[in-house]
């Protein structure tokens, strides 16, 4: 049988990459690109087309920033398919970065440089914002989407007769420290897209303990550092260009600089081909390039904490009632609005 592939942000990236990748790998798969923009979904089919003319290529309008757009392309899902196979979720922003360039040139002095190039911690900091749903963007996006996704396929990815891979595109920068339970959706602190990581690391341990029974299998990677749109918005592309030869030289002493989509898709098209009960659900899975160019999949172990994990999940489980019941107003609301509105004619 097919296997059904279903990839949010699908159109650019690393997750065009996966895409290009999977069709290489099995080019039976059947592609679901889960895109907010329909045009770049549609180039990105073509792209996958042209070299691949017998691929099984859909599109699926889904923004996980937003809460209804998520519960209408789970609708569609389930329509469409009576199974998946594999759910990459992958979509991700990180808005507003700002480098702290002091930061870099100390660093790259004191004996912490290699840790510094593989993770930027305190180098980036973030200007997130409340979006129409009344939650932080980065949260919304990176995390809380792709959970109320997951939460509403459940059936679908749910059956004890096979069983479903969720992969996370995680990250290096995921740090504890910048992730707090008094504070999931970090209205407070600068590095949302640090705390938003993290938070799906400690999700996917907990997916894995309340699911791996139904024949559900959670796991993250990491991409390492690769030139996308994402890092396109933190310096200039003509800038990353012109340090190419630095982050070469840098490759030979951190093998997480990546750089290229192809590169950085690395793990999740491994992930592809391994049997989910032989994962380790606290390993990060990282995208791996040697200073010769050649690829590689390594798991690292999670600075994790179970007691964390579940607390986490609680809280995502309690603002999934709280904004199901908001949405459910609202829509009460607008009908008894048009309801009036109908007899005043
Ligand atoms: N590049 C890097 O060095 C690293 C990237 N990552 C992670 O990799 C993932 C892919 O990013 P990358 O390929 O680098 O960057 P890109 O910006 O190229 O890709 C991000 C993808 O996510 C989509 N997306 C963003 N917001 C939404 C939304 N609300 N709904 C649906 N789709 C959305 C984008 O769509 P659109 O084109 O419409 O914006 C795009 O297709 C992200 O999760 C990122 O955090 C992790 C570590 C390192
Ligand atoms: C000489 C040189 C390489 C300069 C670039 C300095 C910084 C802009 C980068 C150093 C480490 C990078 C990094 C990321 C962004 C750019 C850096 C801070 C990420 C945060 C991008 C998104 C991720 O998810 C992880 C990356 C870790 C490394």
């Amino acid at each position: 049988m097919h296997k059904v592939v279903l990839v949010t942000g699908a159109n650019s990236g690393i997750g065009l990459a996966l895409c290009e990748r999977l069709l290489s790998q099995n080019s039976q798969v059947q592609l679901c690109l889960a895109c907010r923009n329909m045009q770049r979904a549609e180039a990105a089919r073509s792209a996958l087309l042209a070299s691949h003319s017998d691929a099984q290529i859909e599109l699926l309008r889904l923004d996980v920033g937003s809460l209804r757009s998520v519960l209408k392309a789970a609708e569609e899902i389930k329509q469409r398919y009576n199974r998946l196979d594999y759910l990459y979720l992958n979509a991700g922003i990180m808005p507003n970065p700002q480098v702290d360039f002091k930061a870099l040139f100390k660093g790259l002095f004191s004996s912490n440089v290699i840790h510094m190039f593989a993770t930027a911690e305190g180098l980036l900091t973030q200007q997130d914002r409340v979006n129409a749903d009344g939650l932080q963007e980065v949260f919304a996006t990176n995390l809380f989407g792709h959970f109320l996704l997951v939460r509403e396929l459940e059936p679908v990815l749910c059956q004890p007769e096979h069983t479903t891979q969720l992969i996370w595109t995680s990250s290096s920068n995921a740090r504890r420290s910048a992730f707090s339970l008094e504070d999931i959706q970090h209205h407070k602190g600068v590095e949302p897209y640090s705390s938003s990581k993290y938070a799906s690391d400690l999700l996917s341990l907990a997916l894995n303990r309340h699911h791996n029974s139904q024949g559900l299998f959670s796991s993250v990677i990491c991409p390492g550092l690769v030139m996308t749109n994402l890092t396109y918005g933190i310096l200039p592309s003509f800038f990353w260009t012109l340090i190419m030869p630095v982050m070469w030289l840098i490759r030979v002493f951190t093998n997480t600089f990546t750089l290229t989509p192809y590169n950085g898709a690395e793990a999740l098209s491994w992930l592809f081909l391994q049997r989910p009960e032989s994962l380790d659900p606290r390993a990060k899975y990282h995208s791996l390039t040697s200073g010769l160019g050649n690829n590689y999949t390594q798991p690292r172990k999670m600075d994790l904490d179970e007691d964390m994990s579940e607390a986490l999940y609680e809280q995502l489980l309690q603002l999934e009632s709280k904004v199901r019941k908001k949405m459910k107003e609202e829509e009460e609301d607008l009908r008894a609005h048009k309801e009036y509105l109908d007899q005043t004619e």
